[in-house]
């Protein structure tokens, strides 16, 4: 092995918002014996503070850029983005809000220019960067726009003994239910579908994804007496994608489409909107869940929950989804590498 290939994938793991449990996370993230160098992108002193709310113990350094070879468990890295006004657990303060989207646009850049292999996020509160001033609807779409790229939500387990891997795609993702129908069209369709569909062959490891594609109407519209969108919008989706050779199981009645059976036939799942999926893998693996964005020109991953304000400075937080989400873009670097070689 060269010694190139010795050193470790640079994490870029953003703190997201400071009144919430995200610094807590980044701390016990940081004692994990990850096979990652990992770089905070938040305040240093902020994650001092949140080291000792849980009482651990980090060997703190200042990134400079360099690749290492190893990292011992508590030692982190930090690109410093000081907060405007020190963070009050549990209190939104929107002086805070443009530290955030700073920490976000440094991590996507460093993602873009070479300096990370991959970004992972802590939540971040998107009503205090809207009371900011600041037009966010989600990392996915700030993501997508800066840099340039279409894509799709995704949220994922891992199986264990006794399930399958459950892996959703939503087709909308942070716009009101009002909005949903208008929103989702053919061309849409397909280009969402295509790159769920690469994104399981690339990142995956998947050779011939099995894609179920879910209805938007009670029982996938039946036959048209509850909704056209099926007949109108989602079939003539699919009808090109399966003539190239995807393999497509839909529209599925969103009610069913997640029983034990059904969840072996699929590899996984686009859902037509947020909340017509996302409870099923919340419910179920709330602790191992992982989000990502796929489509982006690098590897985003993220916990599935958001910034449990009331939790918040008790150090109490569970990390499971950081982890799981560190752990998972990990496996995705590893992934995209074999496929390009
Ligand atoms: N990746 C993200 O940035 C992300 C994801 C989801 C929600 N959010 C944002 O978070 C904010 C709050 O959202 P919400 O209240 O709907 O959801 P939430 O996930 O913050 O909280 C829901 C429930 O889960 C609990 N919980 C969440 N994470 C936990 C953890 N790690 N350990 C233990 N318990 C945990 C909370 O205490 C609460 O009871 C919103 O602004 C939302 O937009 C951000
Ligand atoms: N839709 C996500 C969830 O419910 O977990 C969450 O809002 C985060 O989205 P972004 O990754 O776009 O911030």
């Amino acid at each position: 092995m060269s010694s190139a290939a010795a050193l470790l994938p640079r994490l870029a793991v953003t703190a997201g918002e400071p009144a919430g449990i995200g610094p807590e996370l980044v701390a016990r993230l940081a004692m994990q014996p990850l096979l990652a160098d990992l770089i905070a992108i938040g305040d240093v002193d902020q994650l001092r503070r949140a080291a000792a709310r849980c009482d651990v113990t980090l060997d703190i350094r200042e990134d400079d850029g360099t690749r290492i070879a190893t990292r011992a468990p508590g030692q982190i890295r930090v690109a410093h983005h000081p907060l405007r006004a020190q963070e009050r657990p549990g209190i939104l303060d929107p002086r805070n809000a443009f530290q955030v989207l700073n920490t976000l646009a440094d991590a996507a850049d460093g993602c873009l220019d070479g300096r990370f292999d991959a970004v992972v996020t802590a939540p971040v509160q998107k009503s205090v960067i809207n009371e900011a001033g600041e037009p966010f609807s989600g990392h996915t779409e700030f993501f997508a726009q800066r840099a340039q790229a279409s894509v799709v939500m995704m949220l994922a387990s891992e199986g264990d003994a006794t399930r399958p891997p459950l892996r959703v795609a939503l087709a909308t993702t942070h716009l009101p239910l009002r909005a949903v129908p208008d929103a989702i069209g053919i061309d849409m369709l397909c280009a969402k579908l295509r790159i769920v569909h690469t994104a399981l062959q690339r990142q995956f490891g998947i050779d011939a994804p099995r894609i179920g594609v879910l209805g938007l109407n009670p029982h996938a519209g039946e036959s048209g007496h509850m909704g056209r969108e099926e007949i109108e919008v989602i079939e003539p989706a699919l009808q090109p994608l399966r003539a190239e050779g995807m393999q497509l199981i839909g529209p599925l009645p969103a009610d069913t489409a997640f029983i034990p059976a059904m969840r072996t036939r699929m590899d996984a799942v686009l859902a037509m909107y947020h909340d017509q999926a996302l409870p099923v893998l919340k419910s179920e693996a709330f602790d191992r869940t992982v989000n990502l964005t796929l489509g982006l020109p690098f590897v985003r991953t993220s916990v599935d929950h958001g910034t449990a304000l009331e939790l918040a400075g008790s150090g109490r937080a569970d990390p499971s989804s950081l982890i799981a989400a560190a752990r998972m873009a990990l496996r995705l670097i590893a992934h995209e590498r074999t496929s390009k070689a």
